[in-house]
C-alpha cells in the first residue's frame, strides 16, 4: 500500500510518506517496526487503526479488507484494536480506575460488570492496590501499565505500541515490556511496536520490520536481521544495541597500537564456527588477535561480531579473507 498527503498549500507537491508497503503481521506474534524519527512509523499506525485511509493498495485487518471501509465499520475494526502511546494519554481528572473503565463504559458495560473487569484488568497489570490514585500519584511506568489496562479493557485482539516504552527510564522499560509479553503470551493477543529502539525490538519482537524514508527496507526474523543485517540502515540499528563494531574512534586508537589490517567478522550461529575461522588464519600463517568484539545472545542463538587484528603476508592475509567470504562469513576490513 502506499500513502500520501496532499501539500500544504495548493502549490505544494504531495508528500508520499509510505511507499509500496508489503507487509503480513501474523496472529499472535509480537512484530515490531523501527525506523528514525520521519521514516513513517506513525502515520503506519494510523493506517492499520483505520484513523487515515490508504492512498492506493489493499490493508487488511483480521478478515477485513479496511481500505475504503465506511466509518461505521471502521469504529468496530477499531474496537478490536488497543493502543498504547508515548505519553500514556490517561485522563488526569479520572482515577486509575476510572480511566481503565472509560472504554467499557462507552462500549455500552453496566456496572457491576463494568467494576469487574476493571478490577481484574488493574489485578493483571499489578495495581489493584492503586485503583482510586490519580494518574499523577504514579510513577512513568505505573501510568503505562494503566494505560495498558484501558487499552485490554475491549478485549482487543491486536495491541499497537506506538513508543509506548520511549519516555521510561530502562529498568521500568524492561518492566512495561515484560508485562507486554504477557499479555501476549497470556491472553494470546498480537502486539505491533513501533520504536526507534533498537534495544527493545531485540528484548520483545519475534519479527521485526526496518523502515526507512517511508519504505520497507528489511523485513525477518528478529534473530535474522541482527545476525546479518542487509542494508546499511539495519547494520547501524544492530550495532547501536549489540555495540559489537568498533566506532570511528575505537578503530584509530585500534590502529594506534596495533601494526596489522583490522578486519571485523559477524559471528554466525552454525557448527564449527570459531574452528573454521581461526584455522583459515592459522592454515595461512597469519597471526590473528581478538581486539574487540561483543557476543551476545538472542533468542538462544549467539549474535554479534568480532575484530581481529591480522599479522602476517599480505597475500596470505588476503587468501584467507577470500577463503571465509567463499566459505559465507561476513567479512569487514576497515581500511584507512
Ligand atoms: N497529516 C499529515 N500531513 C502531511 N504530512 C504528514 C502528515 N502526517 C505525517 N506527515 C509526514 O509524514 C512523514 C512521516 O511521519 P511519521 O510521524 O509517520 O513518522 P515517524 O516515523 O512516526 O516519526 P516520529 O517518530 O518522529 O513520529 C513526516 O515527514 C511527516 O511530516
Amino acid at each position: 500500500m502506499t500513502k500520501t498527503f496532499p501539500g500544504r498549500t495548493r502549490k505544494d507537491p504531495p508528500h508520499e510518506v509510505l511507499r509500496g508497503i508489503d507487509l503480513e503481521i501474523r496472529r499472535g506474534e509480537i512484530f515490531g517496526i523501527i525506523g528514525q524519527s520521519g521514516a513513517g512509523k506513525s502515520t503506519l499506525v494510523r493506517l492499520i487503526n483505520g484513523l487515515e485511509p490508504v492512498t492506493t493498495g489493499r490493508l487488511r485487518v483480521g478478515d477485513r479488507d479496511i481500505a475504503g471501509l465506511p466509518e461505521r465499520e471502521l469504529r468496530s475494526v477499531r474496537r478490536d484494536i488497543g493502543m498504547i502511546f508515548q505519553q500514556f494519554n490517561l485522563f488526569r481528572s479520572r482515577t486509575v480506575a476510572g480511566n481503565v473503565a472509560y472504554p467499557l463504559k462507552v462500549a455500552g458495560v453496566k456496572q457491576p460488570a463494568r467494576d469487574k473487569k476493571v478490577a481484574r484488568l488493574l489485578d493483571f497489570v499489578g495495581l489493584l492496590q492503586r485503583a482510586n490514585d490519580h494518574p499523577e500519584q504514579l510513577s512513568g511506568g505505573q501510568q503505562q501499565r494503566v494505560g495498558i489496562a484501558r487499552a485490554l479493557a475491549t478485549d482487543p485482539s491486536l495491541l499497537l505500541a506506538d513508543e509506548a516504552t520511549s519516555a521510561l527510564d530502562p529498568e521500568t522499560t524492561q518492566d512495561v515490556l515484560n508485562l507486554l509479553r504477557q499479555v501476549n503470551r497470556e491472553l494470546g493477543i498480537t502486539i505491533v511496536i513501533i520504536t526507534h529502539e533498537m534495544d527493545v525490538i531485540r528484548r520483545i519482537a519475534d519479527r521485526v520490520a526496518v523502515i526507512d524514508s517511508g519504505q520497507v527496507i528489511e523485513t525477518g526474523s528478529v534473530y535474522d536481521v541482527f545476525a546479518t543485517p542487509k542494508t546499511p540502515e539495519a547494520t547501524r540499528f544492530v550495532s547501536s544495541t549489540l555495540r559489537d563494531r568498533p566506532s570511528a574512534d575505537t578503530l584509530a586508537r585500534l590502529r594506534q597500537v596495533h601494526p596489522g589490517r583490522l578486519v571485523s567478522v559477524r559471528v554466525q550461529d552454525r557448527p564449527g564456527f570459531q574452528t573454521t575461522l581461526s584455522s583459515a588464519f592459522i592454515k595461512r600463517d597469519v597471526e590473528a588477535e581478538i581486539v574487540f568484539g561483543g557476543i551476545s545472545e538472542l533468542q538462544e542463538r549467539p549474535v554479534g561480531s568480532l575484530t581481529f587484528a591480522l599479522t602476517g603476508d599480505d597475500g596470505a592475509v588476503d587468501n584467507a579473507l577470500s577463503a571465509l567470504r567463499a566459505d559465507e562469513f561476513d567479512v569487514e576490513e576497515h581500511v584507512r
